[in-house]
């Protein structure tokens, strides 16, 4: 499966309603604040609307026949009505405001959740700067549209379609003038949009694309110190963040483009109501009040527009930044679980050698990694329980990646993997780990002590006190191979296990996939960097390991696989059995004697 978030990001293309409609559902349980804040802010533009009414009312009522009583009644009732508008604005911030607060907690939990479901393909073809940013940055950004944007934008258009219908009510003629000039400027921003959010997008994947680059340098600034490089990442950096220069000033040239044709817009206006309107003065079909009030209804439709244009880069941002958090919401776990189809009845396990023997079996297993060719070309291989398999072949030649496909990290393109005598795909993610333990060639340790990281996947000892932990460390066989660390348990580890040796990593890698007593241990040149004299009292560790455990030793140096009942050879995407370490041996010198 494609997983590709930026690749994705280009085929996915769906209409503004249907994004906002997705961004509202977005908003949870929020949208009963969302519905009052909407109704209190409807009611205020109502209010606010009703003030220029009041205004050439008083004009034409009470200033032009001098009745000052009623000049200070409406003064007093257009104060009143501002006060219950400053009161009205109050409450709804203050109820947005935390709404989109609660939205964004929300969206951040789903969105990390999200990632931590997703298979390693996923992984494989994303960079975490990348996904950082959509995390931080693009939750953000919808913190702002609905804390402050949303509702101005709703508020806005209320204000234009209500002021736009007064006027039309108030004197049809002059309203259509007035109001006709918003239609080119709806032509115009109509057809901009498209290029506006396009350009809005670019921006946004070229800040992931930052982030990305600044992650892997900071990742690896052992090596970029180590080659002094540090102008390699410069380069690479200068590079992403001219394109970041490139699109923000294109987004930013698209968000402003609007403007001077709303001003231009918006004045023409003013100027056809001014001739227009003292025409119908003249013909005595309007008077100075309304007309007075028509300039103000002219404003409150004009004013939204020009505000719309602002908010509309918002909106557009927002859109862009929902379309790269949506799409990584609806992204799938493809290693999904599916029925057992050799244990639910189509018996073809039966007619082969007995499963409970078998721990682990390919059958015609074909692989490669998204996008790339094949791997693995039709695999088939069984390890019996209790045994101790030993995979070696040069660099390269596939052995990491079926020892993956083992422990369903991935899945076949073709072919099946059984677990136990049933398709591995039916175990449930928790059933699987439990049964199968991996030390991988790059242990990775979390920021915490050595017992935390021993800790993690054998949660079942989490409450235990440091003494009660360390006797079953103990009991287990571990206990001398924490004199490595200075201060035993509770040794501290860095991020990523900076502070300790590769060496030392292996062996919190061991520990922790040892303690839990797995069904097959797979080691990917898990003693590769460990001195002989520990790796001996591994070996002996090992030896305590039930008697039904299958052990998977991927392995360089010879002296490690000596022990192995059984070798095989991967080397070019091909598993071949080579029998015992003699045979192995043998084979391989007749195999140079013949080249
Ligand atoms: N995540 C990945 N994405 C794409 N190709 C990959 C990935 N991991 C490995 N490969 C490719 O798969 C092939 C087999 O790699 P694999 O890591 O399985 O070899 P290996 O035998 O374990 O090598 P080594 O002894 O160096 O660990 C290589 O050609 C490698 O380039």
């Amino acid at each position: 499966m494609n997983y590709n978030l930026n690749e994705l990001q280009k085929k996915d293309k769906k209409p503004v309603f249907q994004e906002l409609k997705g961004l509202v559902d977005a908003a949870g349980g929020e949208q009963r604040n969302l519905v009052v804040a909407l109704l209190i802010m409807l009611l205020n533009t109502a209010l606010n609307l009703s003030g220029p009414l009041l205004v050439g009312y008083t004009i034409d009522h009470y200033i032009q026949t001098k009745q000052f009583d009623g000049v200070l009644l409406f003064s007093g009732i257009l104060l009143a009505l501002y006060v219950v508008v400053f009161g009205g604005s109050y409450l709804q911030t203050r109820l947005m405001g935390s709404a989109a607060q609660r939205i964004v907690f929300g969206l951040r939990n789903a969105v990390f959740h999200k990632i931590q479901a997703l298979p390693i393909a996923f992984f494989n073809q994303n960079k975490a700067g990348d996904l950082i940013s959509r995390v931080n940055s693009d939750t953000d950004r919808l913190n702002q549209f609905f804390s402050q944007a949303l509702l101005q934008f709703v508020s806005n258009i209320f204000m234009l379609v209500a002021s736009g219908s007064f006027m039309l009510i108030i004197n049809f003629k002059l309203g259509v003038v007035t109001v006709l000039p918003a239609l080119c400027i709806w032509l115009f921003v109509n057809r901009l949009s498209p290029w506006v959010r396009k350009r809005n997008a670019a921006n946004l994947e070229s800040v992931g694309l930052m982030s990305g680059e600044i992650q892997e340098s900071l990742n690896n600034f052992k090596i970029v110190v180590a080659f002094n490089r540090r102008d390699y990442f410069r380069k690479r950096f200068n590079k992403v963040n001219q394109q970041n220069y490139k699109t923000a000033t294109g987004a930013g040239i698209a968000n402003t483009v609007f403007m001077p044709v709303f001003s231009l817009f918006s004045n023409i206006a003013q100027l056809l109501l001014l001739i227009y309107g003292v025409y119908l003065i003249h013909e005595a079909s309007l008077t100075v009040g309304l007309l007075i009030s028509f300039f103000a209804y002219a404003n409150s439709f004009y004013n939204p527009i020009r505000q719309l244009a602002t908010l509309w880069t918002s909106f557009q941002t927002a859109l862009a930044s929902w379309d790269r958090i949506s799409l990584m919401l609806g992204l799938s776990n493809d290693l999904e679980v599916v029925a057992d189809g050799f244990s639910t009845g189509q018996g073809i396990l039966k007619d082969t050698r007995g499963a409970a023997m078998d721990i682990l079996e390919f059958r015609e297993v074909h692989f490669g990694y998204p996008g790339g060719k094949e791997i693995l070309h039709n695999i088939s291989f069984r390890l019996e329980r209790g045994k101790m398999y030993a995979f070696v072949g040069p660099t390269g030649g596939g052995k990491t990646t079926t020892a993956s496909l083992m422990a369903r990290l991935y899945d076949p393109l073709s072919g099946l993997v059984l677990l136990n005598g049933r398709d591995i795909r039916s175990y449930t993610p928790d059933e699987r780990a439990s049964r199968i333990g991996f030390i991988l060639q790059e242990p990775l340790l979390f920021t915490g002590t050595v017992r935390d990281n021993i800790l993690y996947g054998n949660e079942r000892y989490t409450g235990l006190d440091n003494i009660a932990f360390m006797k079953i460390v103990e009991e287990a066989g571990l206990g001398e191979l924490l004199a490595v660390f200075d201060k035993g348990l509770e040794t501290a580890v860095a991020s990523g296990g900076a502070s300790m040796s590769l060496g030392q990593k292996q062996l919190v890698a061991f520990m922790r996939a040892f303690l839990r007593k797995p069904e097959l241990l797979i080691l990917d040149e898990a003693t590769a960097n460990i001195d002989t004299v520990t790796e001996q009292m591994l070996d002996r560790i090992l030896d305590k390991l039930p008697s039904e455990t299958t052990l998977v030793i991927i392995a360089h140096r010879l002296n490690t696989i000596e022990n192995a009942d059984e070798i095989f050879f991967v080397n070019s995407g091909e598993v071949v059995r080579a029998g015992s370490f003699k045979d192995a041996v043998e084979k391989l010198m007749m195999g140079k004697r013949e080249s």
